[in-house]
């Protein structure tokens, strides 16, 4: 039921016109990067998964249909035994992709191919621009660790929890969500709310009450009053005591401030006290360019907490996917189909495809090219050209190449072993390393070529003329 309504009015359509058992090749694909970002990583799709293994309308569902006075008798009987039958072949999560590359490609009876548009699309949109987004939070970072605070400003409880996977996924280190942490398996970490110091009638008292109570997970939030004078003096006496009695002694974290000045100050303090070990947090507001500058300001921050910003992808909240048709077919015999659009970025690739990723021999990606599924590229040396500008040409030689996507489904059947989260993060890091440092960089990076092979490019022309040839019959 997760769907739009024009989904099932489609439905009934193709039923009454039968043309329901008509194949159909849908691409699910964003046409733009989130802004700044040179690359995204795909994440999803061990929800779409569940979705389509979950996919049914049970009599509940039916009966709201039925009270819609929408849908016949018939086609609701239909949908008592809906399953989805076709294949899917996706990128799996964790890998790097870039405009147009299908994400997902599902093929089957348009009947069931066209529910699943606006699932796919809620679910994978979402969870890559999360991932993305924390991504590129962590390089800001170099080499410190998130923690992922979002939970409270997330749009809804879904998108928090959600939005803490795909940040695992991005590569942050823990998350403050416990129902993500059980559910998914992310580590869970915390300090303290500034209402627990206030609580207490001393800082001191506060900090003493929350060692006593977890004295090995000791990490004191110290900017209640004033971080320099009383904050991270009363943390530094609370953390000798608790090394005194052999437990070892977290850190503080502050939240508020000049991060870079007083995370500096505050080092030298723990350091001087012999707390040379005790990590320093920092948080408040932070994104990757407040964690690029406050990091190039010589803060010594290890571990950074990232809220708002990263649960809502603040400076760029959605992520265009669309589900496109690609083909049309009638007994696996398939025809493609291109939409036109007075806006070329809108006109669409047809036919059933393929995303080659093209790498050197030290293993960085070159060039990636959207390719019909039977074309091979064997030869030793391959000249790629831009699909707009096609003077724009490049040679590639010496190549090693690799199909993104995987089959997934077959025949309604998974035939994907969904990686562990861990893997898939570390697979995740695995691609990001791939790309050179241009196309990573957080402020305009270099644009990593995406291509349409020879055999694409000419498919989409002729399909083109023949749609303005059709115009010009009409309008003559
Ligand atoms: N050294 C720094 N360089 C650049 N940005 C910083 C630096 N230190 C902190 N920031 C960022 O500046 C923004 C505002 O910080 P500011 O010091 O105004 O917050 P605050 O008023 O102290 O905190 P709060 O309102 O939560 O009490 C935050 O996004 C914070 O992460
Ligand atoms: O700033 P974010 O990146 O969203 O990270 C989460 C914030 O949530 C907590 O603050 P709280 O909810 O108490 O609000 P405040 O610190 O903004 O007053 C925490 O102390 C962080 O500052
Ligand atoms: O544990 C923390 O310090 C925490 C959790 C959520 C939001 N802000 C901070």
């Amino acid at each position: 039921m997760l769907t739009d309504l024009y989904q099932l009015t489609m439905m009934q359509g193709y039923r009454a016109n039968g043309c329901w058992e008509k194949e159909a090749v849908f691409d699910l694909f964003f046409r733009t990067l989130p802004p700044g970002s040179g690359y995204a990583l795909a994440a999803g799709l061990e929800q779409v998964v569940g979705y389509i293994e979950n996919l049914h309308f049970d009599e509940d569902d039916l009966k709201y249909l039925s009270s819609l006075n929408l849908f016949q008798k018939d086609f609701l009987a239909e949908l008592r035994q809906f399953r989805f039958t076709g294949d899917i072949d996706a990128v799996p999560e964790g890998s790097v992709v870039f405009p147009y590359e299908p994400l997902v490609r599902v093929k089957g009876r348009i009947f069931e191919a066209q529910l699943l548009e606006t699932a796919l699309l809620n679910l994978v949109n979402f969870e890559t621009l999360i991932a993305t987004k924390a991504s590129r939070v962590v390089a800001a970072t170099q080499g410190g660790a998130v923690m992922e605070f979002g939970l409270r400003r997330a749009q809804g409880p879904d998108a928090g929890t959600f939005g803490a996977r795909a940040a695992f996924i991005g590569g942050v280190k823990s998350t403050s969500n416990v129902l993500a942490g059980e559910r998914y398996g992310i580590p869970v970490s915390g300090t303290q709310a500034h209402s627990w110091i206030q609580c207490f009638s001393s800082e001191l008292e506060a900090f003493r009450a929350y060692a006593k109570t977890f004295p090995d997970q000791c990490l004191l939030l110290v900017d209640t009053y004033n971080v320099l004078k009383s904050g991270v003096p009363n943390a530094i006496k609370v953390g000798l005591e608790l090394e005194k009695e052999g437990h070892r002694f977290l850190g503080i974290r502050i939240d508020s401030g000049d991060l870079a000045y007083l995370s500096r100050q505050a080092r030298r303090m723990l350091d001087e006290a012999g707390l040379k070990q005790a990590i320093i947090v920092g948080s408040n507001d932070l994104d990757e360019e407040t964690i690029w500058a406050i990091r190039g300001q010589g803060a010594a921050i290890d571990a950074w907490g990232v809220g708002t910003h990263l649960i809502t992808s603040k400076d760029a909240p959605s992520l265009g996917g669309v589900y496109k048709l690609a083909a049309e077919g009638e007994k696996g015999i398939f025809t493609p189909r291109l939409k036109v659009s007075e806006n070329t970025a809108k006109i669409t690739n047809p036919g059933i495809k393929k995303v080659v990723r093209f790498y050197n021999r030290e293993g960085k990606a070159l060039a990636d090219l959207i390719a019909l599924e039977e074309e091979e590229f064997n030869s030793p040396a391959l000249t790629i050209f831009d699909p707009v500008q096609t003077w724009k040409r490049k040679t590639l030689e010496d190549f090693r190449t690799r199909e993104l996507l995987v089959p997934v489904f077959r025949g309604g059947r998974r035939v994907y072993s969904l990686p562990e989260l861990t893997e898939i993060q570390k697979y995740a890091a695995r691609e990001l390393d791939t790309l050179w440092g241009e196309v990573k960089r957080l402020a305009n990076p270099h644009r990593y070529i995406v291509d349409l092979s020879a055999g694409l490019y000419d498919l989409k022309q002729k399909l083109l003329r023949e749609v303005n040839l059709g115009l010009e019959e009409r309008e003559g």
